[in-house]
Protein backbone atom coordinates (compact mmCIF):
# COMPACT_ATOMS: atom_id res chain seq x y z
CA UNK A 1 0.00 0.00 0.00
CA UNK A 2 1.02 3.61 -0.25
CA UNK A 3 3.83 4.54 2.04
CA UNK A 4 3.21 7.72 3.89
CA UNK A 5 4.55 8.45 7.28
CA UNK A 6 1.46 8.18 9.44
CA UNK A 7 3.24 10.03 12.23
CA UNK A 8 2.17 13.38 10.93
CA UNK A 9 1.14 16.36 13.02
CA UNK A 10 -2.59 15.65 12.82
CA UNK A 11 -4.02 15.26 16.25
CA UNK A 12 -6.46 12.38 16.00
CA UNK A 13 -8.52 13.70 18.86
CA UNK A 14 -8.94 16.99 17.08
CA UNK A 15 -11.89 16.75 14.73
CA UNK A 16 -10.47 19.26 12.29
CA UNK A 17 -7.52 18.83 9.97
CA UNK A 18 -7.15 22.57 9.58
CA UNK A 19 -3.84 22.32 11.44
CA UNK A 20 -2.46 20.21 8.58
CA UNK A 21 -4.02 22.46 5.98
CA UNK A 22 -1.85 25.30 7.21
CA UNK A 23 1.15 22.99 6.93
CA UNK A 24 0.50 22.56 3.21
CA UNK A 25 3.68 24.47 2.42
CA UNK A 26 5.84 22.04 4.36
CA UNK A 27 4.09 18.76 3.51
CA UNK A 28 3.24 17.55 0.03
CA UNK A 29 -0.51 17.99 0.09
CA UNK A 30 -2.13 17.06 -3.21
CA UNK A 31 -5.78 17.53 -2.31
CA UNK A 32 -7.47 19.73 0.27
CA UNK A 33 -10.94 20.63 1.30
CA UNK A 34 -11.23 23.96 3.05
CA UNK A 35 -14.22 24.65 5.27
CA UNK A 36 -16.25 22.61 2.81
CA UNK A 37 -20.01 22.87 3.25
CA UNK A 38 -22.87 21.27 1.32
CA UNK A 39 -26.47 21.95 2.30
CA UNK A 40 -29.51 20.24 0.93
CA UNK A 41 -32.21 22.62 2.14
CA UNK A 42 -32.06 22.51 5.94
CA UNK A 43 -29.78 19.47 5.97
CA UNK A 44 -26.05 20.07 6.26
CA UNK A 45 -24.59 17.00 4.53
CA UNK A 46 -21.00 18.31 4.64
CA UNK A 47 -20.23 20.56 7.56
CA UNK A 48 -17.01 22.60 7.49
CA UNK A 49 -14.83 19.67 6.46
CA UNK A 50 -11.09 20.35 6.27
CA UNK A 51 -9.05 17.54 4.78
CA UNK A 52 -5.40 17.59 3.75
CA UNK A 53 -4.48 14.52 1.71
CA UNK A 54 -0.79 13.95 1.15
CA UNK A 55 0.63 12.71 -2.12
CA UNK A 56 0.83 8.92 -2.11
CA UNK A 57 -1.40 8.59 0.92
CA UNK A 58 -4.05 5.90 1.22
CA UNK A 59 -6.88 7.67 3.03
CA UNK A 60 -10.14 6.00 3.92
CA UNK A 61 -13.35 7.82 4.77
CA UNK A 62 -15.71 6.00 7.07
CA UNK A 63 -18.82 6.85 9.04
CA UNK A 64 -22.37 5.69 9.70
CA UNK A 65 -25.01 5.73 6.98
CA UNK A 66 -25.85 9.29 6.02
CA UNK A 67 -22.60 10.66 7.49
CA UNK A 68 -21.83 12.48 4.25
CA UNK A 69 -19.19 10.24 2.67
CA UNK A 70 -20.69 10.12 -0.81
CA UNK A 71 -21.52 13.83 -0.70
CA UNK A 72 -17.87 14.54 0.11
CA UNK A 73 -16.74 12.44 -2.87
CA UNK A 74 -19.28 14.18 -5.10
CA UNK A 75 -17.90 17.55 -4.03
CA UNK A 76 -14.34 16.43 -4.77
CA UNK A 77 -15.17 14.86 -8.15
CA UNK A 78 -17.40 17.73 -9.25
CA UNK A 79 -20.72 15.89 -9.31
CA UNK A 80 -21.80 18.51 -6.74
CA UNK A 81 -20.69 22.09 -6.17
CA UNK A 82 -20.21 23.25 -2.59
CA UNK A 83 -22.54 25.63 -0.80
CA UNK A 84 -19.37 27.24 0.56
CA UNK A 85 -15.73 26.37 1.03
CA UNK A 86 -13.25 24.99 -1.46
CA UNK A 87 -11.81 21.88 -3.03
CA UNK A 88 -8.15 22.55 -3.78
CA UNK A 89 -6.19 20.20 -6.05
CA UNK A 90 -2.46 20.73 -6.57
CA UNK A 91 -2.86 24.20 -5.06
CA UNK A 92 -5.66 25.20 -7.45
CA UNK A 93 -9.25 25.87 -6.44
CA UNK A 94 -11.25 23.39 -8.55
CA UNK A 95 -14.52 23.80 -6.63
CA UNK A 96 -16.44 25.15 -9.61
CA UNK A 97 -14.98 22.98 -12.35
CA UNK A 98 -17.20 20.35 -13.99
CA UNK A 99 -16.29 16.69 -13.44
CA UNK A 100 -14.59 16.15 -16.81
CA UNK A 101 -12.25 19.10 -16.20
CA UNK A 102 -11.29 17.60 -12.84
CA UNK A 103 -10.60 14.25 -14.50
CA UNK A 104 -8.29 16.02 -16.92
CA UNK A 105 -6.48 17.66 -14.02
CA UNK A 106 -5.96 14.28 -12.36
CA UNK A 107 -8.91 13.50 -10.10
CA UNK A 108 -10.20 10.06 -11.11
CA UNK A 109 -13.21 8.24 -9.76
CA UNK A 110 -14.04 4.58 -9.87
CA UNK A 111 -16.93 2.31 -8.91
CA UNK A 112 -20.52 3.12 -8.01
CA UNK A 113 -20.53 5.55 -10.89
CA UNK A 114 -19.80 2.92 -13.49
CA UNK A 115 -19.32 3.94 -17.04
CA UNK A 116 -18.59 0.67 -18.76
CA UNK A 117 -20.20 0.52 -22.19
CA UNK A 118 -21.45 -3.05 -22.36
CA UNK A 119 -21.76 -3.07 -26.15
CA UNK A 120 -18.21 -1.89 -26.81
CA UNK A 121 -15.13 -4.07 -26.65
CA UNK A 122 -12.82 -3.96 -23.65
CA UNK A 123 -10.24 -2.11 -25.75
CA UNK A 124 -12.78 0.43 -26.99
CA UNK A 125 -13.90 1.13 -23.43
CA UNK A 126 -10.35 1.81 -22.28
CA UNK A 127 -9.69 3.84 -25.39
CA UNK A 128 -12.67 6.10 -24.78
CA UNK A 129 -11.43 6.74 -21.24
CA UNK A 130 -7.88 7.45 -22.41
CA UNK A 131 -9.16 9.69 -25.16
CA UNK A 132 -11.20 11.78 -22.74
CA UNK A 133 -7.95 12.97 -21.19
CA UNK A 134 -5.32 12.60 -23.89
CA UNK A 135 -7.28 14.11 -26.77
CA UNK A 136 -6.29 17.60 -25.65
CA UNK A 137 -2.66 16.69 -25.88
CA UNK A 138 -2.87 15.83 -29.60
CA UNK A 139 -1.96 18.71 -31.85
CA UNK A 140 -4.22 19.90 -34.63
CA UNK A 141 -1.46 19.03 -37.09
CA UNK A 142 -1.53 15.39 -35.98
CA UNK A 143 -5.28 15.43 -36.14
CA UNK A 144 -5.13 16.66 -39.73
CA UNK A 145 -2.38 14.32 -40.89
CA UNK A 146 -3.65 11.10 -39.34
CA UNK A 147 -7.05 9.51 -39.35
CA UNK A 148 -9.12 9.37 -36.19
CA UNK A 149 -8.34 6.27 -34.18
CA UNK A 150 -4.68 6.33 -35.11
CA UNK A 151 -3.18 8.51 -32.42
CA UNK A 152 -0.12 6.81 -31.07
CA UNK A 153 -0.23 8.14 -27.55
CA UNK A 154 -3.84 7.14 -27.03
CA UNK A 155 -3.16 3.69 -28.46
CA UNK A 156 -0.09 3.34 -26.28
CA UNK A 157 -1.99 4.45 -23.22
CA UNK A 158 -4.75 1.97 -24.07
CA UNK A 159 -2.37 -0.97 -24.49
CA UNK A 160 -0.40 -0.04 -21.38
CA UNK A 161 -3.63 0.10 -19.37
CA UNK A 162 -4.84 -3.25 -20.71
CA UNK A 163 -1.52 -4.79 -19.64
CA UNK A 164 -1.67 -3.20 -16.21
CA UNK A 165 -5.08 -4.64 -15.42
CA UNK A 166 -4.39 -7.96 -17.13
CA UNK A 167 -6.99 -7.62 -19.87
CA UNK A 168 -4.85 -7.60 -23.03
CA UNK A 169 -6.03 -11.13 -23.87
CA UNK A 170 -9.64 -10.07 -23.56
CA UNK A 171 -9.24 -6.75 -25.37
CA UNK A 172 -11.55 -7.70 -28.25
CA UNK A 173 -14.33 -9.19 -26.16
CA UNK A 174 -17.52 -7.27 -25.50
CA UNK A 175 -17.31 -5.57 -22.11
CA UNK A 176 -20.82 -6.79 -21.35
CA UNK A 177 -19.73 -10.41 -21.60
CA UNK A 178 -16.90 -10.15 -19.06
CA UNK A 179 -17.01 -12.26 -15.92
CA UNK A 180 -17.42 -10.34 -12.66
CA UNK A 181 -13.73 -10.21 -11.72
CA UNK A 182 -12.69 -9.05 -15.19
CA UNK A 183 -15.35 -6.39 -15.13
CA UNK A 184 -13.81 -5.04 -11.93
CA UNK A 185 -10.44 -5.05 -13.70
CA UNK A 186 -11.95 -3.05 -16.51
CA UNK A 187 -13.44 -0.53 -14.07
CA UNK A 188 -10.01 0.01 -12.56
CA UNK A 189 -8.60 0.20 -16.09
CA UNK A 190 -11.03 2.96 -16.98
CA UNK A 191 -9.81 5.16 -14.18
CA UNK A 192 -6.14 4.24 -14.74
CA UNK A 193 -6.44 5.15 -18.42
CA UNK A 194 -7.10 8.75 -17.39
CA UNK A 195 -3.72 8.89 -15.58
CA UNK A 196 -5.11 10.18 -12.28
CA UNK A 197 -3.03 11.66 -9.46
CA UNK A 198 -5.82 11.03 -6.99
CA UNK A 199 -8.29 8.17 -7.28
CA UNK A 200 -11.62 8.21 -5.48
CA UNK A 201 -12.68 4.63 -4.78
CA UNK A 202 -16.32 4.42 -3.85
CA UNK A 203 -17.02 1.11 -2.12
CA UNK A 204 -14.97 -0.95 -4.58
CA UNK A 205 -15.81 -4.19 -2.82
CA UNK A 206 -19.54 -3.63 -2.28
CA UNK A 207 -21.44 -6.89 -2.62
CA UNK A 208 -18.30 -8.99 -2.96
CA UNK A 209 -17.39 -12.24 -1.33
CA UNK A 210 -14.30 -12.38 0.89
CA UNK A 211 -12.31 -13.89 -1.96
CA UNK A 212 -13.41 -11.26 -4.50
CA UNK A 213 -12.72 -8.51 -1.96
CA UNK A 214 -9.19 -9.79 -1.44
CA UNK A 215 -8.59 -10.03 -5.19
CA UNK A 216 -9.92 -6.51 -5.82
CA UNK A 217 -7.82 -4.98 -3.06
CA UNK A 218 -4.74 -6.77 -4.40
CA UNK A 219 -5.45 -5.39 -7.83
CA UNK A 220 -5.87 -1.86 -6.45
CA UNK A 221 -2.63 -2.29 -4.55
CA UNK A 222 -0.85 -3.56 -7.67
CA UNK A 223 -2.10 -1.07 -10.15
CA UNK A 224 -2.82 2.09 -8.18
CA UNK A 225 -0.24 1.91 -5.40
CA UNK A 226 1.74 4.89 -6.70
CA UNK A 227 -1.34 7.12 -6.75
CA UNK A 228 -3.06 8.94 -3.94
CA UNK A 229 -6.10 6.92 -2.95
CA UNK A 230 -9.28 8.01 -1.22
CA UNK A 231 -11.55 5.14 -0.26
CA UNK A 232 -15.13 4.96 1.00
CA UNK A 233 -15.62 1.57 2.56
CA UNK A 234 -18.00 0.01 5.05
CA UNK A 235 -15.77 -2.98 5.81
CA UNK A 236 -13.89 -1.75 8.89
CA UNK A 237 -11.40 -4.63 8.96
CA UNK A 238 -10.41 -3.89 5.41
CA UNK A 239 -10.11 -0.17 6.13
CA UNK A 240 -7.90 -0.85 9.15
CA UNK A 241 -5.64 -3.01 6.98
CA UNK A 242 -5.13 -0.83 3.95
CA UNK A 243 -5.24 2.77 5.17
CA UNK A 244 -2.40 5.10 6.03
CA UNK A 245 -4.94 7.38 7.64
CA UNK A 246 -8.66 7.30 8.24
CA UNK A 247 -11.13 10.16 8.41
CA UNK A 248 -14.32 9.51 10.33
CA UNK A 249 -17.39 11.52 9.39
CA UNK A 250 -20.54 11.79 11.45
CA UNK A 251 -23.55 13.84 10.42
CA UNK A 252 -21.46 15.76 7.93
CA UNK A 253 -18.73 16.68 10.39
CA UNK A 254 -15.20 15.39 10.61
CA UNK A 255 -15.08 13.52 13.88
CA UNK A 256 -11.45 12.42 13.73
CA UNK A 257 -8.52 11.77 11.43
CA UNK A 258 -5.55 9.61 12.26
CA UNK A 259 -3.80 6.36 11.56
CA UNK A 260 -5.83 3.17 12.12
CA UNK A 261 -4.67 2.69 15.72
CA UNK A 262 -5.36 6.28 16.63
CA UNK A 263 -8.82 6.21 15.12
CA UNK A 264 -9.69 2.87 16.72
CA UNK A 265 -8.69 4.27 20.13
CA UNK A 266 -10.56 7.53 19.70
CA UNK A 267 -13.39 7.90 22.24
CA UNK A 268 -15.59 10.04 20.04
CA UNK A 269 -15.27 7.56 17.18
CA UNK A 270 -16.08 4.63 19.42
CA UNK A 271 -19.11 6.38 20.83
CA UNK A 272 -20.45 7.50 17.46
CA UNK A 273 -19.49 4.64 15.27
CA UNK A 274 -17.29 1.71 16.07
CA UNK A 275 -19.14 0.73 19.20
CA UNK A 276 -22.56 1.74 17.98
CA UNK A 277 -24.97 0.21 15.55
CA UNK A 278 -24.80 1.06 11.89
N1 LIG B 1 -29.19 15.07 -3.53
C1 LIG B 1 -29.57 15.08 -2.24
N2 LIG B 1 -30.66 15.78 -1.84
C2 LIG B 1 -31.04 15.82 -0.55
N3 LIG B 1 -30.39 15.17 0.44
C3 LIG B 1 -29.30 14.46 0.10
C4 LIG B 1 -28.84 14.38 -1.25
N4 LIG B 1 -27.72 13.59 -1.26
C5 LIG B 1 -27.52 13.21 0.01
N5 LIG B 1 -28.45 13.72 0.83
C6 LIG B 1 -28.51 13.56 2.29
O1 LIG B 1 -27.27 13.97 2.81
C7 LIG B 1 -26.88 13.14 3.90
C8 LIG B 1 -25.54 12.51 3.60
O2 LIG B 1 -25.72 11.56 2.55
P1 LIG B 1 -24.51 10.74 1.93
O3 LIG B 1 -25.09 9.88 0.85
O4 LIG B 1 -23.43 11.66 1.57
O5 LIG B 1 -24.07 9.85 3.16
P2 LIG B 1 -23.13 8.55 3.18
O6 LIG B 1 -22.24 8.69 4.36
O7 LIG B 1 -22.50 8.36 1.86
O8 LIG B 1 -24.20 7.40 3.46
P3 LIG B 1 -24.18 5.84 3.03
O9 LIG B 1 -23.15 5.19 3.89
O10 LIG B 1 -25.58 5.40 3.41
O11 LIG B 1 -23.92 5.77 1.57
C9 LIG B 1 -28.00 12.12 4.08
O12 LIG B 1 -28.87 12.58 5.10
C10 LIG B 1 -28.68 12.11 2.73
O13 LIG B 1 -30.06 11.78 2.86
Amino acid sequence: MATTDPADPTNPTDASESATATDAATTDVVLETRDLVKRFGELVATDEVNLAIERGEFRSVIGPNGAGKTTLFNLISGALTPTSGQVVFEGEDVSRLPPYERVKKGIGRSFQITNVFAGLSVRENVRVAAQSVFDDRISWRDRFLRGAGDFDDINERTDWTLDQVGLRERADERAGSLAYGDRRRLEIGLVLATDPQVVLLDEPTAGMSREETRATMHLIDDVLADRTLLLIEHDIDLVMNVSDRITVLDRGRELATGNPDEVAANDAVQAAYLGGER
